[in-house]
């Protein structure tokens, strides 16, 4: 048998088999090219396992993503272990995610400590976007960010600065007194007492403070190694203990806000005037109104609700008003003029609530000049991106979480000019101040935008505004002895919200009428 001969039928197959072989890897090239390679955003280049994470070490976060983003642009991808991450720094950019794709980025991603903290994701400002977390923001603004809650706020709030003047009025001459420290105690009376009917903060649960539980809830909050590493950061929480001390602070917040509802179910709360219902009596009215439709409020989202109270009202407006008394502070000349608007305006008079903040504009200035350079939540709360959608031309897949830095965005030359470092509250003189930051304009946003912007955009700021007029209206302030302008120290602490790293001490000289 001749095994190696050739027959005709061969001599006509094999060409045609490498004619349709090559034809095969032809078309195969040709359909790999038309499906077009995603156009990603740029990214810093980054190291196996934990991606750009090592780029975000030294500096606070804030000011990490501001420095990456003046060489990769406003728009940029990084990874965190396997998430990616959408880095947004400029107005136009923040404008694209919190107004134009809004619908697309309104929601936030998930993490082990918002899910447990938040009773399952029950709460406004951690759980995805919902129709019921939607109901529950409309309760929030209407319970307790309302016109009528807003009265009540103010009436406790001129309480509470009326005992503060009163106390720095007995201050020992020339010591000064740690201001941070005052205002915070101030505003966390306040909110308790307009919230929850008194004051619970020196109660403390299982001999913890009430003060130690939210600070830790708010570092908790800001996530866990297995939010970004799967596998390996399962292992490390495990490891670090950070599994246990996560249902340490549940238990521990859970028991504080269960004492709370506790002291309100023993309330006969129909009996309760409406101006006198706070607002736990409120959504316990709330829950109690059975009702077949989805938007029934449990027990636990009224748990949630309170925890929002909680973590959302306290921290960003201690911070406003100390970085706001910070620079003033570092400013002879703003506080100068600051202080005879105020006193002009007010003129004469005796008691706190005789001061009407109304119509000073330059006070208007001052906070809204320190709410740019200071946004207390510099990188606001993570949105997540729900569908496909593009950016300035660049991919943006679902599931990537898009931090919008806020502070950087404050800052930038670009937007405000050369002197944007500088504290110089004049820049929005012929500007229309309540549009600036007010969630439509995006060259600030110390509210955030869109959808889930704050829902005290609207009455936070005045808050700031009158503490600081009384503060400015009753007490010339001083540096501490020895102290000089430019030793002021201003740098910057915290995780979710920012904080000065030293408290500020200042001291008061109550200001004498008569000169
Ligand atoms: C000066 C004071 C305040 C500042 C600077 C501030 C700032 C912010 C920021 C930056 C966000 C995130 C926005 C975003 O992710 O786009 C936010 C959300 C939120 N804030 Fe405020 N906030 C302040 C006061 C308050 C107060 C008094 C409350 C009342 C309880 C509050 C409740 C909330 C809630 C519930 C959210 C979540 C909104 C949502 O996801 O739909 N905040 N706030």
């Amino acid at each position: 048998m001749e095994i190696f001969t050739i027959s005709p039928s061969w001599l006509i197959t094999t060409p045609l088999v490498f004619f349709m072989f090559y034809m095969f890897l032809h078309t195969l090239k040709s359909s790999k090219s038309s499906i077009k390679a995603p156009n990603l955003p740029p990214s810093p280049p980054k190291l196996p396992i934990i991606g750009n994470l090592h780029q975000l070490f030294g500096k606070t976060r804030h000011q990490a993503l501001w420095q990456l983003s003046k060489k990769y642009g406003p728009v940029m991808l990084l990874h965190i272990g396997s998430k990616p991450f959408l880095i947004i720094s400029s107005p136009a950019m923040a404008k694209q995610v919190l107004k134009t794709q809004d619908h697309i980025f309104c929601s936030r991603p998930l993490s082990k400590s918002a899910k447990r903290l938040t009773y399952n994701y029950l709460d406004i400002a951690f759980s995805p976007q919902s129709a019921h977390r939607r109901e529950k923001r409309k309760i929030l603004v209407s319970e307790f960010l309302s016109p009528k809650r807003a009265r009540s706020f103010n009436h406790v709030l001129v309480m509470e600065i009326e005992n503060v003047v009163r106390v720095l009025s007995l201050h020992p001459l020339n010591t000064h007194v740690n201001l941070s420290k005052m205002l915070l105690a101030m505003v966390k009376e306040v909110v308790c007492k307009v919230g929850f009917g008194k004051n619970y903060i020196e109660e403390p649960v299982k001999g913890i403070s009430w003060e130690e539980i939210l600070d830790e809830a708010v570092v908790m909050l800001d996530g866990s190694y297995s939010d970004n590493f799967p596998w390996l950061g399962r292992i490390f929480d495990m490891i670090t203990g950070w599994n246990r001390k996560l249902e340490k602070c549940f238990g521990n917040l859970d028991a504080y806000i269960q004492m709370i509802l506790d002291d309100h179910n023993n309330d006969a709360i129909a009996d309760i005037s409406e101006d006198d219902k706070d607002f736990v009596h409120r959504l316990i009215e709330l829950s109690s109104m059975a009702d077949a439709s989805s938007n029934e409020l449990t027990k636990e989202d009224v748990k949630a609700l309170i925890m929002n109270v909680f973590t959302g009202g306290i921290d960003t407006t201690v911070a406003s008003l100390e970085w706001a008394m910070s620079e003033i502070a570092k400013s002879p000349r703003v506080m100068q003029k600051l202080q005879n608007e105020i006193r002009k305006k007010a003129g004469r008079i005796q008691r706190v609530d005789q001061l009407d903040t109304t119509n000073m504009t330059y006070l208007k200035l001052v906070v809204k000049e320190a709410m740019r350079l200071h946004a207390p939540a510099p990188l606001l709360i993570p949105h997540e991106s729900s569908s496909h959608c593009q950016i300035y031309g660049y991919d943006v897949f679902p599931g990537t979480t898009t931090v919008i830095n806020a502070w950087g965005i404050g800052i930038d030359p670009n937007t405000w000019g050369a002197n944007a470092a500088e504290f110089y509250p004049e820049r929005f003189e012929n500007v229309d101040v309540d549009s600036v930051g007010g969630g439509g304009n995006f060259e600030m946003l110390p509210f955030g935008g869109g959808r889930r912007s704050c829902p005290a955009i609207n009455t936070a700021p005045a808050t700031v505004e009158l503490v600081i007029a009384n503060r400015l209206y009753w007490f010339d302030w001083g540096l501490p002895d020895g102290l000089k302008i430019e030793d002021l120290d201003m740098e910057e602490e915290g995780s979710l919200i920012i904080h000065k790293k030293l408290p500020l001490c200042l001291v008061p000289i109550k200001h004498n009428w008569e000169d």
